[in-house]
Formats: structure tokens, sequence, C-alpha cells
């Protein structure tokens, strides 16, 4: 690679040709990553569309490089800051700035300065990258020690100190980004479970916007819910029933009804793209569409890969998940019959639409050292399109989300047990009444009665939260099958059970 004129370097940084990064090391080093969304898939057509230089002060060349590619055919398009690549093999991973404290400090004072920076398409049109401040506290002002974000997450995540926390998102897609959008709403609400938004990053292409980062303020020492709950569902199967599993039920009763409080603030949200609109019969006949396409996803996604060395642990649980989802292929109609009859059950009673989280699970809950819990990560399901994360949906969605999250915390304390303990029925048993808890804390949480964006009937209700697990259900399948092959067995486990309760 030739260094060569790339825009305007600082004084002292030798310049650096991004437009000439090799597109096969590109290709590699994004299916190696999580926030690709493309781990382990083909990426072709890789490029890199344009970049911005952006200064540090250290004398390294750095840029935030913008690649397009194509993933099972769809064009994506990501972020990539990188430091220049000292190496003639071209080892990305290494070069990824996010892991360069330099770059974060720089980061942290555009965001502060509110800077903007010059850059260009490969084709030579220009590229505006600019930080705006939307709550003035001071909170990015001051240099503090950063690190990157350790959790598992879809996007990278730079946290100062205990102030402030930067999300950089890895997929782009123009138009407004839900996690900025619905974290501006609810402030103006009297929901109080959400940290304050501090900063946003825009790239703008001569007027088309698309988000780069949010800078939100930090929970300091922050445990998310999964943390809290995984570790009440493994004291359950330990037998110690009197105190740890029955805090874990009273914490699901307090995730229903934080989760009520934030649908009542999403439906009150005096915006046009948050009015809510009627949910018709046609939109349930809808979302039980959704869910068997999401079953026939699923079940491509568990065919086998050309190749396979049918041997390792990987193409086991491949085989396993192909074994169930292939029997539940068989009964297709049945299963298409039973999602006809909770359609039938709602009927018109199906509430309204009303923008909601859209990837509603305990991850997506923090829990203060006061133990006050904030909702985060309003993205939305990482792989779905801007306009889908963005539409108004019934908010039992979210309910069945965060239900499938309790069979996820079941599952993931009973993998930590022997199999010789025969613990399944206190995982299930634990399950079950976290679930009625949490269902409890969210349709009786006000006294103020039922609002109109839920069914009238509760029996309305409980069938859409089933149509919606089943299509979390699916979704999780094919998520797993991507990220964390040996984790397939949990949403198999969910599967068995709900269609020992619904297709019979
Ligand atoms: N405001 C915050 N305060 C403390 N930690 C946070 C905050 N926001 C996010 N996190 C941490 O960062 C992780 C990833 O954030 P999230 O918004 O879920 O990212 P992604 O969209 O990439 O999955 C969370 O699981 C949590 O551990
Ligand atoms: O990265 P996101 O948080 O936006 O969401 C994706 O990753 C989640 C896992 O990190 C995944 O959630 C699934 O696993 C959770 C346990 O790790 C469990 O609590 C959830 O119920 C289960 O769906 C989520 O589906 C995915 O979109």
């Amino acid at each position: 690679m030739s260094p060569a004129h790339a825009g305007a370097p600082d004084a002292g940084v030798p310049p650096f040709d991004w437009g000439a990064l090799p597109p096969a090391a590109l290709a590699d080093h994004l299916a190696r990553q999580r926030w690709s969304g493309a781990r382990g898939a083909t990426i072709t057509d890789v490029r890199v569309a344009g970049w911005i230089p952006f200064p540090l002060d250290a004398a390294d060349a750095c840029a935030i490089v913008l690649v397009e590619g194509r993933v099972n055919g769809a064009p994506v398009r990501w972020q990539l800051p990188l430091l220049a690549p000292s190496d003639a093999a071209v080892d990305l991973a290494s070069a990824d700035a996010t892991a360069h404290a330099p770059f974060r400090d720089a980061l942290r004072a555009a965001l502060a300065a509110e800077r903007e920076l010059p850059g260009r398409t490969t084709d030579g049109r220009p590229l505006r990258w600019r930080a705006r401040a939307v709550a003035r506290d001071g909170a990015l002002a001051a240099s503090l020690p950063s690190r990157v974000g350790g959790a598992e997450q879809s996007n990278t995540s730079l946290l100062y100190g205990e102030a402030a926390i930067v999300k950089l998102f890895r997929r782009l897609e123009r138009g407004p980004q839900p996690d900025v959008e619905i974290g501006r709403a609810l402030a103006t609400t009297r929901f109080a479970h959400v940290p304050a938004l501090l900063a946003v990053v825009e790239l703008d292409e001569d007027g088309d916007v698309t988000v780069l980062a949010m800078a939100q303020a930090l929970v300091p020492r922050a445990r998310d819910a999964w943390e809290v709950v995984v570790a009440r569902a493994r004291a359950a199967l330990a037998g110690d029933a009197s105190t740890e599993s029955d805090a874990g039920v009273a914490e699901a009763r307090r995730l229903g009804e934080a989760t009520r409080r934030l649908h009542d603030a999403l439906a009150a949200v005096g915006e046009e793209a948050f009015a809510p609109e009627p949910a018709t019969p046609a939109d349930v006949r809808g979302w039980a569409g959704d869910a068997a396409r999401a079953f026939d996803l699923a079940l491509d996604a568990v065919a086998p890969p050309p190749g396979e060395d049918a041997s390792t642990d990987t193409a086991r649980a491949f085989a396993e998940a192909r074994a169930a989802l292939g029997a539940l292929a068989a009964r297709r109609e049945e299963l298409r019959a039973r999602l006809d009859a909770l359609v039938a059950r709602v009927d018109d009673d199906a509430g309204l639409r009303i923008r909601h989280h859209g990837d509603y699970h305990l991850g997506q809950v923090l829990r203060g050292e006061d133990g006050t819990l904030a909702v985060i990560d309003f993205e939305g399901e990482p792989a779905r399109p801007l306009a889908e994360r963005r539409a108004r949906h019934s908010p039992l969605r979210d309910v069945a989300g965060m239900l499938r999250s309790f069979g996820y915390a079941a599952a993931a304390a009973l993998r930590e047990v022997s199999a010789e303990d025969d613990v399944a029925p206190r995982a299930d048993a634990w399950e079950a009444a976290a679930r009625a808890a949490y269902l409890d804390g969210y349709f009786h949480a006000a006294a103020e009665g039922r609002p109109s964006y839920l069914p009238r009937s509760r029996v309305s209700a409980d069938a859409l939260v089933r149509v919606f697990e089943l299509e979390k259900l699916f979704y999780e399948l094919r998520y797993e099958v991507r990220n964390r092959p040996d984790w397939l067995a949990i949403p198999l486990r969910g599967l068995q059970a709900l269609l020992a309760a619904e297709v019979r």
C-alpha cells in the first residue's frame, strides 16, 4: 500500500491512503467481528467508500473509515475507526483505533468541543463528521481514564471514568437512529429509568444524515438485570428458595412495572413518529406471518454449511437444532393452525401500535448501586432494517422479549450444574414464577387500569404475547447460529416448552 495524500493530514503525521486498504483484509476482518453482524459470513464486493481523517495528539494517522460490502447479497455499510496499519500484512484487528487511548481521548474532546471534521468519499464527494451536544452537563468536558466496554454487544462502547459512555454504531443506515430518537423523546417524559443522552455524532453526506455515535451518562458500577436474575435463578436451582429466588421473583415484578412505565411514556410522547396507531386484525395476521417467516429463516440458518466437519461441538449443536426444527417443519400446518387460532383469539382487540424497545431483554436493563433501574439500547434488533426498527408495533412484543429472557436465565443457570443433578424441574418452576411475577408487574402496575395501547382483554394480550414469543424464539435460534452456537440449546429448550403448550 502506498502512503499517498488522503485529505488534510495533521502536521507531523505521515499521510495515509485509506482508500487503498485491501478489500480482502477488510472482508476478513469484518467476518471476524460480532459487530459486523456478518461473523463467519462471506462478505463480497467490499470497498472503502470514504473516510474522515481524525486528528490525534499522538503521531499516528487515524481515520473514521466507511466500508461497504454485501452480506448474503444485501448491501451493508460499516464504520471502522482505524489507525494506519503499520505492517504489510494489514492486520486490521490491531489497527482498530477504539483500542487506542489517544483515539478515545480525542473522540471525547471532539464531542465536548462539538467539532466538525471534513472527509471525502472515494469518488471525491465531501463528507462531514459532526459532533453535537444534547446536554451541557460537563460529563464529557474533562479528560478521564477511558476503556473499551467488555460486554458482548452489537456495536462498540467506550467508557470514560464513571461519567459517560460513547457507543459507536458499527453498521450504518441513513436516517434517525432509534437509540438517539427514543433517548431524546423519553427525556421529555416523566419516565426516569433512562440514562441522559449527552451528545450525538452525525455523518452528513450532502444533507443525508447518518448517526455514527451517541454519548450517554454512565450508570456507575452498574450490574445488568441479566447478571442479577441469573444469580437468582442459580440460587433457586441450588434449593435456596427462601432468600435469593424469592428476591428474584420480586425483581421480575419490578421489571414488569418498569416495562409498563416505559410503554406508558412511549405512548405519551407528543411527536409524529411516536403517535399511537390502531392495531388492526390485518396487523395481527401480519405478526403471525412474521412468526411463521422467522421459523423458515431459523430452519435455513441451521442448514449444514458447505464442507461442515460433523465431528465438532458446533456441528453437533447445529445437528440438534436441525433435528428439532426439522420435526417442527413436518408439523408446519399444525404450527400455522396454532398461529391462526391465536390470531382468532385476538380478533379486533389488539390495542394500539406504539414505538417500543424492540430488542428487550435482561441485558438491556441496568441496575445502579442504589437499585435504580435504567433501560438502554433502544436500537431494536440489530439485524433488522432501520424502517422496521422505527416502526410502531404492539408493545407486547417487548413483554415477550423479556419473558424469553427469563427462559434464557433459567437455562443459563441450568447449564452450570452437573447433568447428574436433576434440577431441571426447579429451573422450570423458577422460570414459571419469574414469568408470572413479571406479567403481574406489567399488567397490574398501575391503579389507573388498562391503558388504551393494550388489548381490552387479558386473553387477547396473552395470545399476542404467545405469537411474539414464538417469533423471538425463532429469531434467537438464528442469532445463536451466527453468534454463539454453543448456546443453541437454550432457545431449543424454550421451543420445546412453548410447543408442548401450543401445538398439540
Ligand atoms: N448508560 C450506561 N451506563 C453503564 N453501562 C452502560 C450504559 N449503556 C450501556 N452500558 C453497557 O454497555 C453494554 C452495551 O450497551 P448496548 O447499548 O446494549 O450496546 P449494543 O447496542 O452494542 O448491544 C451494556 O450491556 C452495558 O454493560
Ligand atoms: O446486542 P443486543 O443486546 O442488541 O441483542 C442481541 O444480543 C443479545 C445477547 O447478547 C440477544 O439476547 C439473547 O441472549 C440474552 C442472554 O445473553 C437473553 O437475555 C435474551 O433473552 C436473548 O434474546 C438478543 O436477542 C440479540 O438481538
